[in-house]
């Protein structure tokens, strides 16, 4: 799908595009300004030499310039989904943008094959003084359907998009999740070649996020390739069995959607600052501020006591909680939440003593509390750990933020909860007498 990979001038291009490919993108660079005034003053400037017909300097940038996008080349055949994956500024919407025409890039070229739909911000496309019917009758005519076609088509959008009661009254007075819905059913219902989806399928209800699911499902069946830009992996991973990794503007890597995933989650790990040491040390506290307990330390720690700092999947681990009382404790409740750092903290693992009824005693002094779990049960990914020691209803002390990598070992799951079992064949049984 996206062609082999060379390494030239510190960029990845592609090698041999496929004459089929329904986009190709081929050494495209963007550059922005973020000051305002020079922003339209260089625009004004590269409208001015276009009109003379002079050539622009898209390979130099001026001052207060940077690159967004950086000589990025891929290649998307039809029918096949392509993730995109990267942080913040990354430069994942630009692309999109320019792969859907809303702007040009300064340097390369994108090519695009067949009917394309953008699904690229919430709302984007609808004008909010119309109704949701006029904006369906707009935006599915400048998607490329004739008048004819719309009516034709009218019901099954406003079905989808569930907004019957409301498909009189102007946009603007629509939810956020009613527009998502209106701009999903209108895209999805021209049957396009090409679908391009940022981040829309964050916004809605769950119910509505699976129908969609459901129907991304079957136009990739009927031949629609995809390009899905989500902060959620497991939405990449539903979608998309090739992604693409953007870094800064640069293309860093493309491959299976797990290894890119895997990758991108290692680096997200590795840009926490936490990651140097075997665990997280914690300032001590004034005695004035303390509430009786305070953590000091926090980490994992394998069977011989040694401290690791990413623990492995499938093998046993004990998080070590290092505390300090000020006074016993008879009944301390201590719980440990834990999310996906690359999931928009979806919660993934809630352990408390209080759950299973099983508190602790913690002496006066300096003492370690440790949780062992026979399995690490979390997929290899980057996670947010917090940590709270709490007696009764009251919260003694607490740690937000202990960022952690799984790495991966010898669990294998192809989905976000592991199991532990054990398998037996005994021969010559039956299940009757
Ligand atoms: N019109 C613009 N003018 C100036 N800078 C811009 C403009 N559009 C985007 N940028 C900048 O370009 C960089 C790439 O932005 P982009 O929105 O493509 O990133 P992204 O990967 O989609 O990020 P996110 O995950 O936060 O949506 C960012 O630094 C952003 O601030």
């Amino acid at each position: 799908m996206v062609g082999s990979l060379v390494r030239s001038s510190g960029h990845l291009a592609v090698e041999g595009f496929s004459p089929e490919a329904v986009v190709t993108a081929e050494g495209v660079s963007k550059k922005f300004c973020r000051q305002l005034r020079r922003s339209l003053w260089y625009g004004v400037q590269d409208i001015a030499t276009d009109l003379v017909g002079g050539s622009r300097q898209g390979d130099r940038l001026r001052p207060k310039e940077f690159w967004a996008l950086q000589g990025v080349s891929f290649q998307l055949l039809p029918g096949q989904a392509l993730g995109l994956v990267g942080s913040n500024g990354a430069g994942k919407s630009t692309l999109l943008r320019i792969i859907s025409g809303l702007i040009k890039p300064d340097l390369g070229q994108v090519r695009v094959r067949g009917r394309l739909a953008p699904l690229i911000a919430l709302g984007a496309g609808f004008n909010p003084i119309l109704t949701g019917r006029e904006n369906i009758y707009a935006n599915m005519s400048i998607l490329g359907l004739s008048t004819r076609q719309i009516q034709a088509r009218f019901d099954a959008v406003v079905d989808f998009a569930e907004i019957w009661e409301a498909i009189d009254a102007p946009v603007q007075t629509y939810s956020s999740g009613m527009t998502a819905r209106l701009g999903f059913a209108c895209a999805v219902h021209i049957e396009p070649e090409i679908l391009l989806i940022d981040e829309v399928l964050a916004v809605g209800d769950v119910r509505f996020r699976m129908k969609c699911y459901q129907r991304l499902a079957r136009l990739r069946d009927q031949g629609t390739a995809f390009v899905l830009v989500s902060h959620n992996p497991n939405a990449i991973l539903n979608v998309c069995e090739q992604s693409v990794y953007l870094k800064k503007g640069q293309l860093v890597a493309v491959g299976p959607t797990e290894q890119i995933l895997r990758q991108y989650e290692a680096d997200l790990s590795l840009g926490d600052g936490q990651s140097t040491a075997e665990f997280l040390r914690l300032p001590a506290k004034d005695p004035d501020e303390s509430l009786g307990v305070d953590i000091t330390a926090l980490g994992f720690q394998d069977g011989e006591g040694n401290w690791q700092r990413h623990p492995t999947s499938g093998d046993p681990i004990s998080l070590c909680v290092e505390v300090f009382s000020h006074r016993p404790i008879q009944r301390a409740n201590v719980g440990v939440l834990i999310s996906a750092v690359a999931g928009e903290t979806e919660r993934v693992l809630t352990l408390t003593c209080a759950a299973e009824d099983e508190y602790l005693t913690l002496p006066a002094g300096r003492s370690r509390v440790l949780m062992h779990l026979p399995n690490m049960g979390l997929l290899p990914g980057v996670y947010n750990l917090k940590v709270y020691v709490k007696e009764g209803v009251s919260s003694l002390d607490i740690v937000e933020y202990f960022r952690f990598a799984v790495h991966p070992g010898r669990l294998v799951s192809q989905c976000l909860f592991y199991q532990p079992r054990s398998w037996q064949v005994i021969p010559g049984s039956s299940l009757g007498a």
